[in-house]
């Protein structure tokens, strides 16, 4: 049967956290393989360990810190997630999706998300970053979706559209930020696909992802955006190129996680610069004054 989690136990995280730190964040970015340096970047920082947050899961992926982090940037007050939770390492859905509608609770009004993926696209390199425009769900698809189960009413409706849910706006912004930056050649628009993990996809199942029209593929995000597109949270998606997914039967390489996180380093640093000036420039409702 499929784990609850009450509207109070989010409601319980979130007054903890709102206890421990006078950070009340309207951003909240979780940082993907490799990516979580950003976080270091926050000033006035109040950091937690998952394991010392009631009601958070564990990090058990090398690469992923395991630290809850609020502080300001560039004078936006954000929560930054080191380490995410996946499907694969065997936490429910709720379970992996928990700090979206904790960020909610807390006044949070916008989400980003980033995250390591290999590309199926001929245009997308390893080294590249793509903005992503929409995404195909497949664990959602067959029904390992966090929303199954009663709907709680509070945070949203029981059948969420999921058009869209990749805020326009925001992606247009990204855009214009990497031309100023100089990357526009580095990044470019793209559906990412969610899969299962934590195998790497087979040959056949690679050439059916591109067949259908899918740019990247990974093994997160697709829950988080589900959930937070619920709640009401404006979007917005990354992911770093690490690998190009194996197509071809004569191809002999194949991918490993050593080389997601290596790339993760060399390109950490563009992957950063964007986010920090894509919240720069957010328009805040300062709602929750
Ligand atoms: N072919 C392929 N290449 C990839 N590079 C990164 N990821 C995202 C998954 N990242 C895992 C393993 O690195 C850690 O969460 C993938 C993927 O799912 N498939």
């Amino acid at each position: 049967s499929k784990e609850q989690i009450s509207h109070d136990e989010y409601q319980k995280t979130a007054d903890w956290l709102m206890s421990q730190t006078k950070h009340r964040p309207q951003v909240a970015i979780i940082c993907g393989s490799g990516l979580g340096m950003l976080a270091d970047t926050l000033k006035c920082q109040d950091s937690f360990a998952y394991s010392d947050i009631p009601g958070f899961p564990q990090s058990t992926v090398q690469g992923h810190a395991g630290r809850l982090v609020f502080g300001e940037l560039k004078g936006k007050t954000c929560v930054c997630m080191q380490g995410r939770f996946h499907m694969y390492e065997g936490h429910s859905l709720c379970k992996t999706t928990f700090p979206v509608r904790v960020f909610k609770l807390m006044g949070v009004e916008t989400l980003i998300v980033t995250n390591a993926a290999g590309s199926l696209a001929d245009g997308l390199q390893p080294g590249d970053i793509m903005v992503i425009k929409d995404h195909v769900n497949f664990p959602g698809l067959v029904g390992l979706n966090p929303l199954c189960g009663p709907n709680d009413d509070k945070f949203g409706p029981r059948f969420p559209a999921m058009s869209g849910c990749y805020d326009k706006g925001l992606r247009c912004v990204a855009m214009e930020i990497a031309k100023q930056l100089g990357v526009a050649s580095l990044v470019q628009e793209g559906v990412y696909a969610m899969v299962g993990g934590p195998n790497f996809e087979s040959i056949a199942e690679a050439r059916l992802l591109h067949r259908l029209g899918v740019d990247a593929v990974g093994m997160s995000t697709a829950p988080e955006v589900v959930v937070a597109t619920h709640c009401g949270l404006r979007v917005f998606g990354l992911s770093l190129i690490t690998n190009k997914v194996v197509k071809s039967y004569e191809d002999s390489d194949s991918v490993n996680h050593e080389g997601v996180l290596e790339i993760g380093r060399l390109r950490s640093h563009t992957v950063q610069q964007l986010v920090t000036e894509l919240v720069s420039r957010m328009e805040i409702n300062n709602n929750n004054t």
